[in-house]
């Protein structure tokens, strides 16, 4: 392919991204594998060249451009590509440009529902390309005999699990990862799993557990001496877990809620859990870095919808701790009303429940809780909280 050709691939393609983030379909990269599925003429080179074009576009555009030949030419290097050549986007019209806002990277109805501890100095960082962080199960191997299988990595400096490797590497077809010594976790998700405190002989309840990330950790962290529920809505994530549960070497049972029906199925568990983690649905905006399109499919009826969400699912978790027994709730957030204002609103209508504020070392303290950013933390963005139950 032409660079001019890989161009007008790019469009086609933001344009599905943009149609898919209206309809909360599925994500940028799945959309980028799917159209080269059924375009074999294109080689490993065009794909990639063409993968970076799309996230190079949606990275420059915080609001959602109209369609994708307004997404690319906000990208000031692909705009020579638009010359008409045959294959090639037909060159701007005058005054036809990306689309504009104040920010690149922070849509603007947004600025005012971060946190006050994101700056506008840190934006930019939270649409920069992220590295790829891998979780070490620590109930199989250390850390330093995982870092001599993977040549550039790094220890992560807050993890004491973590590996740091840079962005885009594969590690799918690693040794280590198919026989589960390691697992891709960002930093930040390992840190979660850390407030949890997690020690052998608990009982730890894991509310949200989609595909089981942190599950995975907390199992781990105990050398698999912990009892594990995991708990989630979708069938789909949640049928994730066994196959990775399986690799790690991990035994968590699972339990599928019906929406609206969770409280009578989770009654058996009643304050028997030494710690429920609550890793709640999100606007997801801590993880732009990796999901840059997300900024695209956030509304404020959708934020108020996830809010509402975030409060069901605490008040599902309450039941749950055992008298003293913790319950931790973390949004991969940097809004504040996802955050510190959630785990506010939850301390004034639990006035018996104390909130530990030192939950983590690492982050900023924001209200009852702890904010993890990637230009303070360099992971993803995290709002986390500890609570404990009155005895
Ligand atoms: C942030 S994700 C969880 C990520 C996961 N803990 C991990 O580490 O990979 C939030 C999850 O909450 C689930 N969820 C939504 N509504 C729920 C409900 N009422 N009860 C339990 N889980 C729910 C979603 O299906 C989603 O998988």
């Amino acid at each position: 392919m032409t660079p001019q050709a890989r161009a007008q691939a790019a469009i086609d393609i933001l344009d599905q991204v943009i149609a898919s983030a209206r309809e909360d379909g599925p994500p940028a990269d799945g959309l980028v594998q799917a159209y080269f599925r059924t375009r074999r003429y294109a080689g490993s080179k065009d794909r990639r060249a063409v993968r970076e074009l799309v996230f190079r576009a949606i990275r420059a555009s915080a609001e959602m451009p109209a369609h994708g030949r307004q997404a690319l030419l906000a990208v000031e290097d692909a705009r020579p590509l638009f010359d008409g050549s045959p294959h090639a986007p037909t060159p701007p019209a005058e005054g036809e440009a990306g689309v504009s806002g104040d920010s690149v990277a922070v849509p603007g109805w947004l600025v005012p529902e971060l946190s006050p501890l994101v700056g506008a100095e840190e934006w930019a960082s939270l649409v920069e390309r992220a590295p790829l962080d891998l979780r070490v199960n620590v109930a199989q191997a250390t850390r330093g005999e995982l870092a001599d299988e993977f040549a550039e990595a790094v220890p992560t400096s807050l993890s004491p699990w973590g590996l740091r490797l840079p962005p885009d590497q594969r590690v799918s077809d690693h040794p280590a990862f198919a026989d589960g010594r390691v697992e891709v976790q960002d930093e930040g998700s390992q840190l979660v799993a850390l407030a949890c405190l997690p020690a052998a002989g608990q009982r730890i309840v894991d509310l949200c557990a989609g595909a089981g990330g942190k599950a995975l950790a907390l199992s781990a962290a105990t050398g698999n001496e912990a009892e594990l529920i995991a708990c989630d809505t979708s069938r789909d994530r949640l049928s994730r877990l066994g196959p990775r549960a399986e690799r790690a070497g991990a035994r968590i049972s699972t339990l599928l809620l019906d929406g609206g029906r969770e409280a009578e199925q989770l009654a058996p568990l009643a304050a028997s859990a030494d710690v429920v983690l609550v890793d709640a649905p999100c606007s997801g905006s801590g993880t732009w870095r990796r999901n840059p399109e997300g900024r695209w499919r956030l509304t404020p009826e959708r934020l108020e919808r996830l809010t509402a969400l975030q409060r069901h699912v605490l008040e599902l978790a309450v039941p749950l701790v055992r008298p003293g027994g913790a319950l931790v709730y973390a949004v991969c957030s940097l809004l504040a009303r996802e955050g510190e204002e959630q785990a506010a609103a939850f301390l004034s209508r639990h006035s018996a429940w104390q909130a530990q504020d030192d939950v983590m070392s690492a982050g900023r303290s924001a209200g009852p809780g702890r904010l993890l950013t990637p230009a303070h933390d360099g992971c993803d963005g995290f709002f986390v909280a500890r609570f404990t139950a009155p005895c």
